[in-house]
């Protein structure tokens, strides 16, 4: 049975003001039925992970360096991730992959090195619009997940998270039919490459303007796992209802 997981990825927002929020949410949820994780900016993992250190709310982080330590600078690597108290980390996110032009391979080292950190990769795959409009997108989500995924991948360490890239930040969502498709396709993968018993464990997310709203309709759909949450997260107003809708699917 896998565990439900909502996840939050406050991408480049947040100040220590933001971490009433944090608080807010810690207070609305103090024996969750499923995981919640919330990733803030760098600078306010310490901070984060003080705060939630006796609730069940987990830390993680937005990205990492493949290399545990050495001359990168402005980088963070996965062992000072897991040092501040972050117990995962998002890799391959869209805006990375297209920010600083990240290629799979890159996630996938970058997966290895949160790993050997035993930080929980969250890797994402996603087609654009103009892929999906092109009938791509199941080649271009199995491209992503062959070359990102490392063989390090188990069911405790890994979650895939689907975010279609047209569908973050817009309002806009695929059909439930659309989201199914890619989940069962996800798993089908997983399976052939890991075998039965470690995909079934494996989670898979969807992310892409969740709400309040659709969450319930979502989170309906077999093989989906939870989500991952950008801008409603960023307020518990928001995210509440979310977690609320995944722990009544
Ligand atoms: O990119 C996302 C989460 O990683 C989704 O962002 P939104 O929920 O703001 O669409």
């Amino acid at each position: 049975m896998r565990r439900k997981l909502a996840a939050g990825n406050w991408k480049m927002n947040g100040t220590n003001a933001s971490l009433t929020e944090l608080q807010a949410l810690i207070a609305a949820h103090p024996t969750p039925q499923v995981d919640i994780l919330i990733c803030p900016p760098a600078t306010l993992i310490v901070q984060a992970a003080g705060l939630s250190a006796d609730s069940p709310l987990m830390i993680g982080a937005q990205d990492c360096h493949a290399a545990a330590s050495g001359a990168h600078t402005g980088d963070i690597s996965a062992p000072m991730l897991a040092d501040a108290g972050a117990v995962a980390v998002i890799l391959g996110h869209s805006e990375r992959r297209q920010d600083h032009a990240e290629s799979s391979t890159l996630v996938a080292a970058k997966a290895t090195a949160a790993h050997a950190a035993h930080l929980t990769a969250i890797i994402c795959v996603g087609e654009s619009l103009a892929e999906r409009e092109a009938a791509q997108t199941l080649d271009v989500i199995a491209e992503h997940l062959r070359h990102s995924l490392p063989d390090s991948a188990t069911a405790a360490n890994t979650v895939i998270a689907y975010e279609p890239i047209w569908a973050i930040g817009t309002g806009l969502t695929p059909s439930p039919a659309q989201i199914s498709e890619v989940h069962r396709f996800l798993r089908a993968e997983l399976t052939a490459r890991f075998g039965a018993e470690p995909a079934q464990g494996i989670r898979l997310l969807y992310g892409g303007s969740v709400k309040p709203a659709n969450a319930p309709e979502i989170f309906a759909l077999a093989d989906v796992d939870g989500a991952l949450v950008g801008g409603a997260s960023l307020t518990t107003a928001e995210f509440s209802p979310i977690i609320t809708a995944l722990e009544q699917a």
